[in-house]
């Protein structure tokens, strides 16, 4: 992975190339963590549990302290189990989130993600409110290579709509199904009704593999208290963390997962099609500390 704006790098390149560990490389370490977003009981834990690394190994090579800072950033964000299950056929995943996360420039990036494993995806549009929210998912879905159920008219029952791309799927053996769903109430019994509703129906015909919550990374601790309702009702099984390219800075990845006890699955970085990876933690470890 590329440096990026979020790296921790940049903060730690003096730290790491000076001839000692003193109580500046400390204090600079806490610093950088804290400008990263990993939130204060997150920073004091790596950095108590870094100097005590450091004391055992008896060590005074800034060098070293690198390398433990990567393992032990490694380390915490491996506390989770990252990996997407997707073996079912159909396997059906409900994308769930706040408007304006980026959720529909998620659901045509994993189309587009799945589709470079060889997956085949139907998209299914579950938020029917608003037909230009529909027109734009049907552009992101084609991008990524996915077929599309459509309301047929606006309005429609969202779980009716799920219904018949959950059908769709048996019907063509499509792989893998992303059901997309509303953001914001526009019926009277609720969005958490709705999605119950959704659920149900697509129950009866086959199991739900992951939730994805999708967050908006920008926003930090105050994306995650929007998103409180589905993190308490919808059982969500995963996070996708979008706008990471920007000013978002990375130990938001780690704070959020400890915050949930949810497993961040997916990450985006950018606003083009290809911009959506898994997450790893060792590969995520080394981005955020070389
Ligand atoms: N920089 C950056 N921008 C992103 C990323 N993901 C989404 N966006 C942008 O965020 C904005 C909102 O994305 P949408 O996918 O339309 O969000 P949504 O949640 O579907 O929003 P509604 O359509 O209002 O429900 C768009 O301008 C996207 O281009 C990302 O990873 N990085």
């Amino acid at each position: 992975m590329a440096e990026s704006s979020w790296s921790l790098g940049r903060a730690l390149r003096g730290m790491f190339v000076k001839p000692t560990i003193d109580e500046t490389t400390w204090e600079d370490l806490e610093t950088a963590l804290l400008t990263a977003d990993f939130g204060p009981d997150i920073t004091e834990r790596i950095v108590d549990e870094l100097r005590e690394k450091v004391e055992r190994f008896r060590t005074t090579d800034p060098r070293d302290l690198q390398r433990m800072l990567k393992e032990t950033l490694e380390e915490h964000f491996a506390k989770f189990d990252t990996t997407l299950r997707l073996t079912e056929r159909p396997a059906v995943v409900l994308v769930v989130g706040v408007n304006g996360v980026g959720k529909t420039t998620t659901i045509g990036k994993f189309a587009k993600f799945l589709q470079r494993y060889g997956r085949s995806v139907v998209v299914g549009a579950a938020d029917t409110f608003r037909a230009a929210a529909v027109d734009q998912l049907a552009t992101w879905a084609e991008r990524g290579g996915a077929a599309i159920v459509r309301p047929q008219h606006e309005g429609q029952d969202p779980a009716s709509v799920a219904f018949q791309t959950i059908d769709y799927a048996k019907r063509t053996g499509t792989e893998i199904v992303l059901v997309d769903t509303a953001g914001r109430l526009h019926t009277k019994g609720g969005l958490m009704d709705e999605l119950s509703k959704i659920r149900r129906v697509i129950e009866k015909q086959a199991p739900i593999s992951e939730v994805l919550l999708v967050l908006d990374a920008t926003t930090g601790q105050n994306g995650v208290m929007q998103a409180q309702a589905f993190l308490e009702h919808a059982g969500v099984t995963g996070l996708v963390l979008t706008k990471l390219d920007g000013s978002a800075k990375g130990g938001f990845v780690l704070a959020v997962q400890e915050r949930t006890g949810i497993p961040v699955k997916l990450l985006g970085q950018g606003e083009g099609i290809g911009d959506l990876t898994g997450f790893t933690p060792h590969v995520f470890a080394a981005s955020l500390v070389d």
